[in-house]
């Protein structure tokens, strides 16, 4: 299934926060958007999740979900939102409990989902047990359990110190390159975008246009730490964006 955004525009009240923004999500494909502070990146997620309409423009979903889809769009939050008192494997089983699944065909998804975030031997640990770095990966593994055509991320890496999120990248990675998945990646962290993004759309700020969308076509298992390409081209995104992030900053600081 891919996501079509059709010149969406959208105000709270007077305050305009986002201007004819088309863009097309290819499935397969992970989209990073970044922008400075206040700019609509979060809205735009929300928008795209349903959990709000824009007042104009429109959110098209063309094809149909992957097979044994539970939830098309499905959030991944940066402060993971797990249950405390679930366990790891409780906490997937939860969304799965949600559906109607349960008994042997639940075992097998929570297996299957828990083996591709490396988190089989943890299966029975509470949250509190948990890193930081492990516990976005049992958010990650409840998001893959519905089989979600597009996985809206918010800042997933921001909560956690900077060599956590280095390994989580890696992870996210191997994930997507055994078996490749959909998502919008909203990040202030243009080393991250560069990491894991397809395509990078750069937007202006408030209220946030379209101001680029750079591709990044190194293959995602060949983005090493300190790459020369990727390196070049987040400065290329750091020029694009300097000037929109200290006017943004100004304009917070005056509110
Ligand atoms: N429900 C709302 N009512 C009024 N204003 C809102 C609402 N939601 C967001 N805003 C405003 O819209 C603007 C865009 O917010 P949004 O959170 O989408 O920006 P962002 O680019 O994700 O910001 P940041 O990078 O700081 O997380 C902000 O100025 C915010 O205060």
């Amino acid at each position: 299934m891919d996501i079509r955004l059709d010149g969406i525009s959208h105000s709270y009240d007077t305050f305009e926060v986002m201007r004819d923004i088309s863009l097309d999500i290819s499935s397969g494909q992970i989209v990073c958007i970044v922008g400075p502070s206040g700019c609509g990146k979060s809205t735009l997620l929300r928008f795209i999740g349903g959990l709000e309409r824009p007042q104009s423009g429109q959110v098209l979903q063309l094809g149909d979900p992957p097979e044994g889809c539970l939830n098309p769009l499905t959030y991944i939050f940066q402060d993971f939102a797990l249950l405390p008192w679930r366990s790891v494997s409780g906490n997937v089983s939860l969304v799965l409990e949600d559906h109607g699944i349960k008994g042997s065909a639940a075992r097998k998804i929570i297996e299957d989902v828990l083996a591709r975030t490396k988190l089989s031997d943890f299966a029975k640990a509470l949250p509190k047990q948990l890193s930081g770095g492990m516990k976005q990966r049992v958010a990650i593994a409840r998001a893959l359990a519905v089989n979600p055509a597009v996985m809206l991320m918010d800042e997933p890496l921001s909560a956690l110190d900077s060599q956590t999120r280095e390994l989580l990248m890696d992870d996210l990675i191997d994930l997507w390159t055994r078996q490749p998945f959909t998502a919008v990646y909203v990040t202030h962290n243009l080393a991250e975008a560069v990491r894991l993004g397809h395509r990078v759309v750069v937007l202006s700020r408030r209220p946030g246009r379209i101001r680029e969308i750079v591709e990044i076509e190194k293959p995602l298992n060949q983005r090493e730490f300190g790459d020369p390409d990727l390196d070049k081209a987040q400065k290329h995104l750091w020029q694009l964006m300097r000037d929109e992030a200290r006017a943004a900053d100004a304009e917070l600081i005056n509110v």
